[in-house]
This record gives structure tokens, sequence and C-alpha cells, in this order.
């Protein structure tokens, strides 16, 4: 991309030393720049990229973007522009084409269920047998191939290559988690979504949000970003049981899909019936009812499973086919799934870490408890201390309950474990500061019979302690571990 090309899409900026003829990348990250880079110097919440243009320059890179400016070196040249950020969306839009134009975009956001939306749409495709692609907290995926991400909604420079690394791939569909933050931080300035769907909203991220209100309205701007233009095909799933549904319908002229739990929804179930491994349901929709057997478990997986089939009925296909489909679907994973089912125990793994969603699932795994239900939960370090409280008190749900950390940072551990004991209603728990001793320690109390129910991590890889270093953890590995030497010793060896 010729840089004079790029420089006429501002009217605003300053250009100081010489500027490269051209460019062809783009990032906000100097550890990955060269000589044919764009290095965008932004401040972090710990450090300031402009204190790196140093090193971008030191690896080649001879175009830097900034809000200030600085001595530069012979052929190196800076744009100061009032806000940078802003200015790489727009930059990273020409460099990389407009990849998304090519695929069928779609953006799923709310407080809970955005993984296990976006992941259910991705194995639907997948299982349709089409080209899809997935990005968000369980990283990025080009069918079936997966990379880690650090985001649940990266930046926009490493948002736009991950796009257009899914087109030169070829794939039909992007499906992408779209976080909050991401919208107030402008992650995904100039996409088009062509589907968009709104799961819920409940308490979660007032660290950053402050407000309820302002959570919600920067959620809405997932529909009000998707313009006026109605030559376009575009379409918004809404949840009509969450009242925020009723603002976002104002905030879009496109066609609008709801899912519920009443017939006041377009699509909603009835004759539910489930186990702790399947959930069969009768699905109503606009053109009949169907009978749906889907391998997830619990009432709220229900409403993800209708987001992910109406975003294939809206990309044209029947109905019966999608629903044929459903049944070679994988599990989530990390999110509500059971593992080891040869066990005495029944172990579950969930990702639940704000209040609703723990409530949700202790809802969900409850009516299926033979014995006791044994729940570990940690609280998360440096976020939204507000929920703490709260969530001790549904977490007593359980019959017992082992409280630790999750994520703690640089958070002391205690405090972390205090909040969380606050809202404790009865006194059947223990508190461990030591995530994996209170999971070991978890397995040894259980009798047969009895639900372990390990919250907040799924199979999240990773810690971060102390200096946000991630120390490598694996609440399953760890869990089955435990579980393998008190039941299974004799033929048991290290997994
Ligand atoms: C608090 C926050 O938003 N942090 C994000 C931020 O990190 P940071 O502010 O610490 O960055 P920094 O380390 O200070 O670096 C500042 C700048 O210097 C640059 N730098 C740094 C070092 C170097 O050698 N060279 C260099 O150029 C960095 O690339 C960066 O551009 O910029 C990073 C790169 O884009 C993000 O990965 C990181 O997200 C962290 C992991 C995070 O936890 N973010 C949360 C708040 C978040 O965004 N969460 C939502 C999902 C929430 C949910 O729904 O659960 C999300 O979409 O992920
Ligand atoms: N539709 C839903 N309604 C309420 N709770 C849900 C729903 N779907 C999932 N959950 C619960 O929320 C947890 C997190 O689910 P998921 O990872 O899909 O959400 P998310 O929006 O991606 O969360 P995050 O942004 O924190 O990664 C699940 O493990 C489950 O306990």
């Amino acid at each position: 991309m010729k840089t004079e090309q790029l420089l006429s899409l501002l009217k605003i900026k300053k250009v100081y030393g010489t500027l490269p003829e051209s460019v062809t990348d783009i990032t906000i990250d100097s550890r990955e720049t060269n000589a044919t880079s764009i290095f965008v110097a932004v401040r972090g919440t710990t450090v300031d990229g402009f204190d790196f243009i140093d090193d971008a320059i030191n690896k080649g890179c001879k175009f830097i973007l900034s809000d200030r400016t600085r001595e530069l070196p012979e052929n190196v040249g800076l744009v100061q522009v009032k806000d940078p950020e802003r200015v790489a969306a727009l930059f990273s839009e020409y460099i990389y084409e407009f990849p998304h134009e090519s695929m069928t975009m779609i953006g799923v956001t709310g407080t809970n269920g955005k993984t296990t939306v976006s992941t259910m749409i991705h194995n639907l495709s997948l299982a349709m047998g089409k080209e899809t692609a997935y990005l968000g907290t369980n990283g990025f995926m080009l069918s079936e191939e997966h990379y880690p991400s650090a985001n649940t909604t990266p930046e926009t420079t490493r948002l736009h290559r991950n796009l257009k690394e899914a087109e030169d791939e070829k794939m039909d569909v992007f499906t992408m988690e779209v976080s909050s933050h991401a919208l107030k931080l402008g992650r995904t300035y100039g996409l088009n979504f062509d589907i968009t769907i709104f799961t819920n909203l409940s308490q979660d991220h007032l660290d950053f949000h402050n407000t309820m209100t302002e959570y919600g309205f920067t959620k809405g701007l997932l529909f009000s970003q998707l313009g006026q233009d109605l030559r376009k095909r575009r379409y918004v799933i809404l949840n009509n049981d969450d009242e925020w549904s009723d603002e976002y319908k104002t905030m879009t002229p496109y066609e609008v899909i709801t899912f519920g739990n009443t017939s006041e929804a377009d699509f909603y179930p009835t004759n539910v019936n489930g186990t702790l491994e399947y959930t069969e349901f009768t699905l109503n929709t606009p053109e009949g009812e169907f009978f749906i057997h889907s391998p997830f478990v619990g009432e709220y997986n229900i409403s993800n499973l209708i987001c992910a089939i109406i975003s294939e009925w809206l990309q044209g296909y029947e109905l019966e086919e999608i629903i044929n489909t459903v049944k070679d679907m994988k599990p989530v994973s990390g999110r509500l799934e059971v593992l080891d089912k040869t066990l005495p125990i029944d172990l579950i793994i969930d990702f639940a870490h704000s209040p609703d969603a723990l409530q949700k699932v202790l809802e969900t795994v409850i009516p299926f408890k033979k014995q006791k239900l044994i729940l570990l939960l940690g609280m998360t370090g440096e976020r939204d201390y507000s929920k703490a409280e709260e969530m001790g008190r549904i977490a007593s749900m359980a019959d017992y309950v082992f409280i630790t950390v999750d994520n703690p940072g640089n958070d002391d551990k205690q405090m972390l474990i205090d909040i969380l004991e606050r809202g404790m209603m009865h006194k059947n728990y223990e508190t461990f500061i030591d995530r994996e001793e209170a999971i070991k320690r978890m397995v040894e109390f259980a009798d047969d019979g009895d639900t372990l129910l390990l919250v907040g991590k799924g199979r999240e890889p990773y810690q971060i302690m102390e200096g946000h270093v991630k120390v490598p953890h694996r609440d399953d590995l760890i869990v089955l571990d435990a579980a393998y030497r008190r039941y299974k010793s004799d033929e048991y060896e290290e997994i």
C-alpha cells in the first residue's frame, strides 16, 4: 500500500522525517515490526508503546504512527495524529484490503454465552461442510486449526491480520466474539457484520464500565454500528427475555429475529427434557415445529444452540438440514463439560465467572446431582470486586464449597478469598490460597455419587499470577489426575 494513499485518508496529521514509499503491515507491538510495517505507538496500562519506538526502528521499521513526536533517525518518518488507535483501524482496512468483505461476518456479544454460541456456530458450520473461522476467548481457529489468542476480541491491527489470514485461507464464514471492551475501545471499527447476536446482559466488568447502563449501551454499539444501508442484508438476533433487547431494537433498521423462552419470541423451546449427557426439546419456529436431540447440557445451552441454528438459517439453509446436523456437533471446550464418565463421581468443568453464569450453571447441575454437589470457585484478581459477595451468596446453593483464586494477578490472594467468603450463606466450605491444592482436597473430600463442579477456568491452560506471569495450570488435568489416583490407582499412569 502506497504511503501517499494512506496519508490522503487523513485530514488532520503532521508528518515528521522521511516516510517509506509503501508498507505491507501494521502492528501496535514493536516486537512484531519489520522493514515494511507501520508501528502504532499506543499507551497501555503497564507501559507506553511510545517508549518502544527505538525497538521498532532497530527491527527496520520506518513508519511510526503516534499521538506525539520525537527525534528520529534518518530514513524514518512519524505521522502524528490525535487518535492513533482510530487511525490504526482505518489503515488496517486499507492495508489488508477489507478482508472481511469476502466472508459472512457473524458477531456475538453479551455477558455470558459468547464463546459457547460462537463455537456452536463454528462447529455447526464445520459439520455442514463450510470453511469457517472462529475468533474469541478460546483462540483463533481456521476450520480445525487452532492458534492461541490473548483477548476475546483482539486489538484492531491483530484482528485485521486474523481476518486477512481467514480470507487467504478462503473461509466462507468468520464468527467472532465481540466483547464490550472491544466495542468501547473501537477494536472492531470498520467491520461490517452480516449477522449480530445478543445473548444476555448481567453484572460483570463494572471495573471498566462503571454502571450497568453504561455497560448495556456499550454492548449496543454492535447494533448501532451496523449502519443504515438497507440494500445490504443484515440481521440482528436478540434475546426476547432480556429487557436490553428493546433498547437494541431501536438502534438498527435491520431485521430483528428473537429467541426466548416464551411464545412471544420467533424461536422458542417447549417440551424440554434432559440429562447430564443430552437435552431434547421441540423448537418452535416461524416455519413450524422441529424435534431436537442436542449433545449439550442445560437450559441456557438451548438458547445458545437456538442462536447458532438461527444464524445458519439466516445464511439460507433449511431448518431441517441444520437440525439434522445438530446431533453431530462437538462439545464446547470447557463449558459445562462432563469429564470421564466412568468414575464413581461426576466431574464437570465450566467457565462461569459472573454471578448470572454461576447461578445458571448451578441451577443446571443441581437437578442432576445424585449425592452432594461440591463446588470449586475462585475470585478473579484485578477485576470487578463488586460481584464477589453476590457470587459467594450464589455459591451457597452448593452443598460444599472450596473457595480459592482464579487468575489472581497482582492482587492479594487472601483478600480475593475473603471477599468471596463474605457472601457465603452457610459454613460448609474450606478456603485454599492454592487452586491446585483446593482441587486435590476436593477429590479426597468427595464420596461416591457426589458431583464435583469446577468453575471459572474451563480448559484455560494457565493461571495469571504475580507480575502477570502466566503459570501453566489446567483444572481438568489436575482433577482427573487426583480422581485417577484415588479411583484407578492400579491401572493409572501419569496423564
Ligand atoms: C487492560 C487491557 O485491556 N490490556 C490490554 C492491553 O495491554 P496493556 O495495556 O497491558 O499493554 P502494555 O503491555 O501496557 O503495552 C502498551 C503498548 O506497548 C506495546 N509494547 C509493549 C512491549 C514491547 O516490547 N513493545 C511494544 O510495542 C504493546 O504492544 C502495547 O501496544 O493491550 C494488549 C494488546 O492489545 C491486550 O492484550 C491487553 O488485554 C489484556 C490481556 C486484558 O486482559 N484485557 C481485558 C481487559 C480485555 O480486553 N478483555 C476483553 C474480554 C472481557 C470478557 O468478555 O471477559 C477482551 O476482549 O479480551
Ligand atoms: N446463554 C447463557 N446464559 C447464561 N449463562 C451462560 C450462557 N451461556 C453460557 N453461560 C455460562 O457462562 C459461562 C461462560 O460462557 P461463555 O464462555 O460462552 O461466555 P462468554 O460470554 O464467552 O464469557 P467471557 O467473555 O467471560 O469469556 C459458561 O461456562 C456458563 O456457566
